[in-house]
This record gives C-alpha cells, sequence and structure tokens, in this order.
C-alpha cells in the first residue's frame, strides 16, 4: 500500500432532515488522480469542502497525511473550490501578488505558475479580460502557488469550451505526471477516464464504487448475430464462458459479451458448436451509458 494522502470515515453531512454526503469512506494515496463522479446534486462538491475545511461535517472524520488536524496542512494543499475569486480590473500578476500574501508563498513562484499553465505572455493582462478557460488556468496557477503536494479541483472544466476542457485536461495530466496527487470532481464520465488513476462514484450522497478506474469501468462488449437456425444459436450461446446475457431484438439476437470480446472470438466460440453465422455486426455500449446503468441500477 502506498502512503496515505488522506483516509476518509463514515464522512457525513445533514442539511436538516438531508443527507448530502452519507458516511464515506474513501482512502487515496499518494501519486494517484483520484476522480469524484457523480451527477448534480450527489455531494461532491459537499465532500471536497469538508476536507478543506470549509464545510463542517455532521459526524465522522478524514486525515491528512495520517496527522491531525488539517491545519497543519493547510500549506501543502492547494484548491479550486467553486468560482474563483480574483480582483477583475487587476492584471493576472497583480492578483497573485494579493494570492501570495494571502498563502505566504514567495513572489518568484508568480511567473514560475503562470509559464506552467500558459498564461506568463498575458500576465499584465487584466483579469477581466480573460477567458473562462483562462480565468480557470489562473485559478490552478493560484492554487500551485505554494508548489503543494496535493491540488483538490472542484469541476474545473465546468462551462468551458472543448478547447479550454482539453488544455485543462493536458494541463492536469501534466501536473500529475510530476508525482503530485490530485482529486477531481465532475459530473462527466469522459473527463475522469481521460484524466484519472482511480474514481470514487457517489450517488445521492453515497458511495457506490470506489476503485482504480479499468476495474470499475469495464464497458461489455456487444453483437448483433443472426444464423440460419435460431434454436442451434440460442443452444449454442448458453455456455459460452464470455457471454454475459443475451436477448432477441428485431429479427437478430443482442449479445453482450466481456470488455474487449471480437467478433472472431464469438464467430469461432460458435463455429466450434457447429452454429455459423448469416450476420454480425459489432456494438459499443458508450461509456457515459454504462456510468448511468451504474449510477441508475
Ligand atoms: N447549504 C446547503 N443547504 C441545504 N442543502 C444543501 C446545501 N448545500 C448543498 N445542499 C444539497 O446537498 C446536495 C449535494 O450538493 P453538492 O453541491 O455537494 O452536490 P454536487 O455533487 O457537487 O452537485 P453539483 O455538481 O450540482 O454542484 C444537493 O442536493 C444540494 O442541494
Amino acid at each position: 500500500m502506498g502512503e496515505k494522502v488522506i483516509e476518509i470515515n463514515g464522512l457525513t453531512k445533514k442539511y436538516g432532515n438531508f443527507t448530502a454526503v452519507n458516511q464515506l469512506n474513501l482512502t487515496i494515496e499518494k501519486g494517484q488522480v483520484y476522480g469524484i463522479l457523480g451527477p448534480n446534486g450527489s455531494g461532491k462538491t459537499t465532500t471536497l469542502g469538508m476536507i478543506l475545511d470549509v464545510i463542517n461535517p455532521t459526524s465522522g472524520s478524514y486525515t491528512w497525511f495520517e496527522t491531525k488536524p488539517f491545519e497543519n496542512h493547510r500549506n501543502n494543499i492547494g484548491a479550486i473550490l467553486e468560482q474563483p475569486i480574483f480582483y477583475p480590473d487587476l492584471s493576472a500578476y497583480r492578483n497573485l501578488e494579493i494570492s501570495c500574501a494571502i498563502k505566504k508563498a514567495p513572489l518568484e513562484r508568480i511567473d514560475l505558475v503562470l509559464e506552467r499553465v500558459g498564461l506568463l505572455d498575458r500576465k499584465n493582462s487584466k483579469f477581466s479580460a480573460y477567458s473562462l478557460g483562462m480565468k480557470q488556468r489562473l485559478a490552478l496557477a493560484s492554487a500551485l502557488l505554494g508548489d503543494p503536494d496535493v491540488l483538490v479541483l472542484d469541476e474545473p472544466t465546468n462551462g468551458l469550451d472543448p478547447q479550454g476542457i482539453n488544455q485543462m485536461r493536458e494541463l492536469i495530466k501534466g501536473i500529475a505526471s510530476e508525482g503530485k496527487t490530485i482529486i477531481i470532481s465532475s459530473h462527466l464520465l469522459d473527463e475522469i477516464q481521460k484524466t484519472c488513476t482511480h474514481v470514487a462514484i457517489l450517488r445521492k450522497g453515497t458511495l457506490l464504487k470506489a476503485g482504480e478506474i479499468g476495474e470499475l469501468i469495464k464497458t461489455p462488449t456487444s453483437f448483433e448475430i443472426n444464423a440460419i437456425s435460431r434454436d442451434a444459436l440460442l443452444e449454442g450461446l448458453k455456455n459460452c464462458p464470455f457471454v454475459l446475457s443475451h436477448e432477441e431484438r428485431g429479427d437478430h439476437i443482442l449479445v453482450v459479451c466481456e470488455t474487449n470480446t471480437t467478433g472472431s472470438q464469438l464467430n469461432e466460440y460458435l463455429a466450434s458448436k457447429q452454429v455459423y453465422l448469416s450476420h454480425l455486426n459489432k456494438f459499443k455500449i458508450s461509456l457515459e451509458e454504462e456510468f448511468l446503468n451504474i449510477v441508475n441500477n
């Protein structure tokens, strides 16, 4: 087991009778890029707010770097929570000077972090003249000022256009490759899949699943098939080790197989049972559909 960055035990937040986060247990280790994935209202922001000490938990606890309290680790955790607050009439550089004063970070860091997020050549432009993507990258720069080991980012690509999303994604991946631990929330599976090593899936404040991304989100492969004898085909599918389920779909049979099953595997298996296919068409259930299946079941 790697070095623990945060251990969350039974963390719960109630607003009156409403439970926003329910008994959350999660451990995140050094170097992981951990996605907190869930639809709107599933408790992602509340969870991040609690571990950043801006929302008081109703019960439960968390420990950063295996020691308490949070206060001792504040400088080692950079965060973007909700909309970044910068002064619109000040330049990016002046805004980061103010952030430096608050975080007690050396001014020399400003150019370094601006360079890191690709804004050095725009450092003297007013914040109000920045695009949304640039504003979000400036927030990331501010989170990096103290050279923290951990970044906590709440929906960092929310509202950005495809180019902005891509820039932010590449930045996050680059920062992760430098060995930082990143905790990032999103309601988009695709986003988490492209950026994260691990994922925790939340629904209505409850943790549904958590673990390595490849392990958790395995997309089954589906085929539409047919053969001259329907009975022989159904019989042949019965004991196939990699077929998860099958059903009649119009004139054909829809077969759901394990991840990465190929058409020739299915064809060869059935041929070995003397079933020869007259039709074979491969489908891929989209990851988004798969995520919705997990969340809705
Ligand atoms: N201060 C509050 N008072 C009452 N209910 C709240 C409060 N803050 C959050 N909630 C509720 O708690 C639930 C979880 O909210 P939260 O913002 O953590 O979800 P989220 O997964 O981050 O969603 P989103 O992506 O929409 O921000 C929501 O139903 C929300 O309405």
